[in-house]
């Protein structure tokens, strides 16, 4: 049977995409077209090994240009392999160490708090809006990134740009386009600083934050990354970061349409609960809707054959919502994974395998500790919410609250109080959201 090129219906149906192929797909794979290339689509820890064994699949053929132009940069971790690609992952492995993790929460922490104190004089507020602003603000503080207050507002739009550009080919992906073009040049600039010592870093001392390890990373060859290259990296570290403000409007549209999750928040005393959630967002709520690489040499996975040089996609959507791995997913309950220990092939909304060694997202432990920190804070707040749009489309890729979470602040915030003498919503429909392209 001749296999239809499906690109356009990726761009159609979004999320909806794979689901719809899946239930087309005879056995284990879908078999089908991409980008004019033969494409397999796998789901399962089973096709998470395979998938992560670089022996199998490589990611420099497969990136296509309006990715590399728009979310990654030009030469970017993502589409390295093997010896090179481990040499840069490596400095990106030293970031995330646990002080530094904690270093970037406590940073953004104090940036939300900061935020927060001026909300009770301001109408409205944009949950998405903020939360891209504060993590902008706590993440280049944490990098050591000099920037000024009134430069934080700026940077985040061009940042939440660059992500939400990414998968369509309209107004928005010319919009990132300009974003990183914009971004890569600033930041070329400041690393081209800070090595002539004109910065924060003094060029001899030891990488004293990200800005340093990346400004004064050597390669394999002992050569340093080209100015633009060490941009592309440092973006690759402060976008994602600033992309957290989608799983923290998302956490608000769960403790809106599920509000016992918010109570369980409140009475939450040793962040079990807020670990449990935060994975909970991750999982349930549609972002990554897949990865992709090329297959490096003939192979056969499950007794059906996937030829050299075909795309290989994993579906992370897919595999998030797996019955047979998460009963019941299409529930929100972060009740799932409290004494749940998580391997590294189920749960893969920031990828899957071993982050050292593979391309798992090395930012795991900072979206959730981003997420532990900030969600409780959310859930003490006191606002109710006027009307909007509260849907979250499963036909736009990346995914998001339409309205961006307006909220009203009512008088004084008032962290941790019991959510029973807090304002909530009365105009807001409570009925389930749609969120799910099933
Ligand atoms: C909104 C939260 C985030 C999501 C949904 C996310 C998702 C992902 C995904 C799906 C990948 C690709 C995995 C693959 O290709 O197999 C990835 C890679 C990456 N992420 Fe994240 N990420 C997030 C936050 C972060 C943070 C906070 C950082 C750094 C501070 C980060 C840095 C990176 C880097 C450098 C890579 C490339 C890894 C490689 O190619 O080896 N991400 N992320």
């Amino acid at each position: 049977m001749p296999l239809f090129d499906t690109t356009l219906l990726l761009l159609l149906e979004g999320y909806s995409w794979l689901p719809a192929r899946w239930r087309e797909a005879q056995g284990e794979m879908i078999r089908t077209r991409l980008l004019g290339q033969r494409a397999v689509v796998l789901r399962g820890p089973d096709a998470v090994r395979f998938f992560y064994d670089d022996n199998h699949v490589q990611r420099a053929p497969a990136l296509p240009e309006p990715i590399k132009s728009t979310l990654f940069g030009h030469g970017a971790v993502h589409s390295l392999d093997q010896a090179a690609h481990r040499a840069r992952k490596a400095v990106f492995m030293g970031l995330m160490t646990p002080e530094s993790v904690a270093s970037l929460v406590r940073e953004t922490t104090a940036a939300w708090d900061e935020a927060v104190a001026t909300w009770p004089g301001r109408g409205e507020v944009v949950l998405f809006d903020e939360a891209a602003r504060v993590l902008t603000t706590g993440v280049c503080r944490w990098a050591g990134i000099p920037l000024g207050e009134e430069e934080a507002g700026p940077l985040a739009a061009d940042l939440v740009a660059m992500v939400d550009g990414f998968g369509s080919p309209g107004a928005r992906h010319w919009r990132a386009r300009g974003a990183r073009a914009r971004r890569e040049a600033w930041l070329a600039e400041i690393v081209e600083e800070v090595r002539r010592g004109s910065s924060q870093v003094p060029p001899t001392s030891a990488p004293a934050n990200a800005l340093g390890a990346v400004a004064f990373h050597r390669e394999p060859d002992g050569e340093p990354l080209a100015p633009r290259l060490a941009a592309v990296e440092l973006l690759n570290l402060v976008r994602p970061t600033v992309a957290v403000a989608w799983f923290l409007t998302f956490a608000a549209h769960a403790m809106h349409y599920w509000p016992v999750t918010r109570v369980r928040m409140n009475d939450d005393l040793d962040g079990t609960y807020a670990e449990a959630f935060a994975h909970e967002v991750r999982r349930f709520y549609p972002f990554v809707p897949f990865v992709a690489g090329k297959a490096v040499k003939d192979l056969t996975w499950k007794g059906e054959p996937i030829l050299a040089d075909w795309l290989v996609l994993l579906d992370v959507w897919g595999q998030n919502h797996d019955p047979a791995l998460w009963p019941n997913p299409c529930s929100f309950d972060p009740q799932r994974f409290v004494g749940r220990e998580i391997g590294p092939y189920d749960l893969i909304p920031q990828g899957g395998g071993d982050p050292a060694a593979g391309h798992r997202c090395p930012g795991e432990p900072v979206a959730v500790g981003l997420l532990e920190a900030l969600a409780p804070r959310l859930a003490g707040l006191d606002y109710t919410l006027p009307p909007q749009d509260l849907t979250v489309s499963p036909y736009r890729i990346p995914a998001r609250v339409t309205s961006g979470f307006v909220l009203r602040p009512v008088g004084a915030t008032v962290p941790r109080e019991p959510v029973a003498a807090q304002s909530v919503s009365r105009s807001a429909s409570r009925s389930r959201p749609q969120v799910h392209p099933l």
